[in-house]
């Protein structure tokens, strides 16, 4: 019987099975960031070191600063200072603070080439399924997994359920892949995808670029699955072209006739099979305080009568923490601060688009554009993205997670209104009570300039 991509990586990393179906697996590459230091506080109790160190890689990205603020809690210094500290100790490379190739721990990772076809990649990081973009098995793990993984390149897991989500049809102008994702998660509901790793297939994933595709599997989490994955193709192959951590000359060339394998037989069965019609989307926002919440923007938040009398407890916190009319259109809510970036939204192609429509005006309230690395940085810069932010009032900022989690200090203040591109709008998520709605770059930069929700499609030509 034909196998599917997933099936491939998974069995060509087994170690040992159990007859319960838990495989040891072996891990090539072990990402850690600066919210990890628990798990090398254990590994020391242990008294163990790392088994494989040039397989670990480190990146400050949680706590680091993404501008000067005389009031930094010294504790989140500490942190980065703490994972710049066990990386030495350990013998680990790891891009920390003043770092050119410092970032995101999964916009950093794929842009070095740490993510590679057919790998099996590890992070404590429930958004690791981002790799899964460049046609690898990546998964997020608990902290105790990560000393296990520190202590031995081996993990043990059992093994997940299989679901091809199929996408075909062309994204309309301003659809991007943070719409379609957002529609995927409310297709198939935040728990649709538990106890599967989803393979996304189709024509409208063939033609996605690289970026867009990992902003598409980073949220493959927000549906519960383990991982999202995309079969490597030839815009993966050069992508990943003279890529620092990539396999270089001939080795590439060697790499990439194995990468073409990597994709699953005609024959291969799926334990779930969905269809989404790409053709039908329009840019798209979340309301609630779950991703799945989502609703093309030209809808309105529910209404009473629109909702099923299980879901009727949850609906009201829900209105009552968002502080929501119900019925009320999405474009008519207005926002109190807008944040471009997060591990879903801070590539270049991202500030690309969210720079076009800062082009059309200027930010009505509070907007930082936080860059997902520093090389990412470095190429908005010299496009000159930068200058078209800040002569519309977008904040530019120096990368890491920012306000996507709030850990640094960058928050949004109780009872604010967020226009946000990150990939989490859970209550409590940007800060206390902060209240955040979920969209694509391009409509976080149009409601920056219009002070609320706004449908991107209507912005273009109508705003000096
Ligand atoms: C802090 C970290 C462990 C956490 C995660 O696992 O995802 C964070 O990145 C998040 O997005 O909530
Ligand atoms: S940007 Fe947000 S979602 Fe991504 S790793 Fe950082 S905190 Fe988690």
């Amino acid at each position: 019987m034909g196998r599917t991509l997933f099936d491939k990586i998974w069995e060509s990393h087994i170690i040992a099975e159990r007859e319960n179906g838990m495989a040891l697996l072996f891990i090539d590459r072990h990402l850690v960031h600066d919210a990890t230091a628990q798990a090398f506080d254990q590994l020391r109790l242990e008294g163990k070191e790392v088994r494989r160190p040039e397989l670990t890689f480190g990146m400050a990205d949680h706590y680091i600063a993404t501008h000067h603020d005389p009031n930094r809690d010294p504790v989140h210094e500490q942190m980065v200072t703490t994972l710049a500290e066990n990386a030495h100790e350990q013998g680990i490379t790891s891009f920390g603070a003043g770092d050119e190739y410092q970032g995101i721990v999964h916009v950093a990772g794929p842009e070095l080439g740490l993510t590679l076809p057919g790998a099996l990649l590890v992070c404590g990081d429930s958004h690791t399924s981002t790799h899964g973009a460049l046609g690898a098995l990546a998964f997020g793990i608990g902290a105790s997994e990560v000393t296990h993984v520190l202590a031995t390149q081996t993990l043990w897991q059992q093994r997940p359920k299989t679901m091809r989500i199929r996408i075909d049809g062309e994204l309309g102008p301003q659809v991007s892949a943070k719409d379609l994702i957002l529609t995927i998660i409310s297709t198939i509901g935040a728990n649709g995808g538990t106890g599967y790793v989803i393979e996304y297939t189709g024509k409208t994933i063939s033609d996605l670029s690289i970026e867009s595709r990992l902003t598409l599997c980073n949220m493959s989490i927000e549906a519960g699955a383990r991982a999202g994955m995309i079969a490597p193709d030839e815009t993966t192959f050069s992508y990943l072209k003279g890529k620092r951590f990539a396999p270089q000359g001939e080795l590439f060339e060697h790499a990439v006739e194995m990468w073409r394998g990597l994709k699953s037989d005609d024959d291969a069965s799926y334990d779930k099979e969905v269809a989404i019609d790409a053709g039908k989307l329009a840019p798209t926002v979340t309301w609630g305080n779950s991703p799945e919440t989502a609703l093309p923007i030209t809808g309105h938040i529910p209404s009473l009568n629109e909702i099923e009398s299980n879901k009727l407890e949850q609906y009201n916190a829900t209105i009552e923490y968002m502080g929501l009319a119900p019925g009320a259109m999405l474009t008519s809510l207005k926002i109190d601060q807008v944040f471009i970036g997060s591990c879903t939204n801070s590539r270049l192609e991202d500030l690309r688009e969210a720079a076009e429509i800062a082009k059309l005006g200027s930010a009505k309230v509070p907007t930082i554009v936080v860059p997902g690395s520093q090389q990412v940085r470095q190429q908005a810069e010299k496009e000159g993205l930068h200058e078209i932010f800040q002569k519309a009032s977008f904040e530019w900022r120096e990368p890491g997670c920012s306000m996507c989690v709030a850990m640094n200090g960058d928050s949004v203040p109780s009872g604010a209104r967020c226009a946000s591109t990150s990939n989490r709008n859970f209550a409590g998520r940007q800060g206390p009570g902060s209240r955040t709605h979920l969209m694509s770059p391009a409509m976080a930069a149009a409601a920056a300039i219009t002070g609320h929700l706004t449908d991107v499609r209507e912005l273009e030509g109508n705003i000096c």
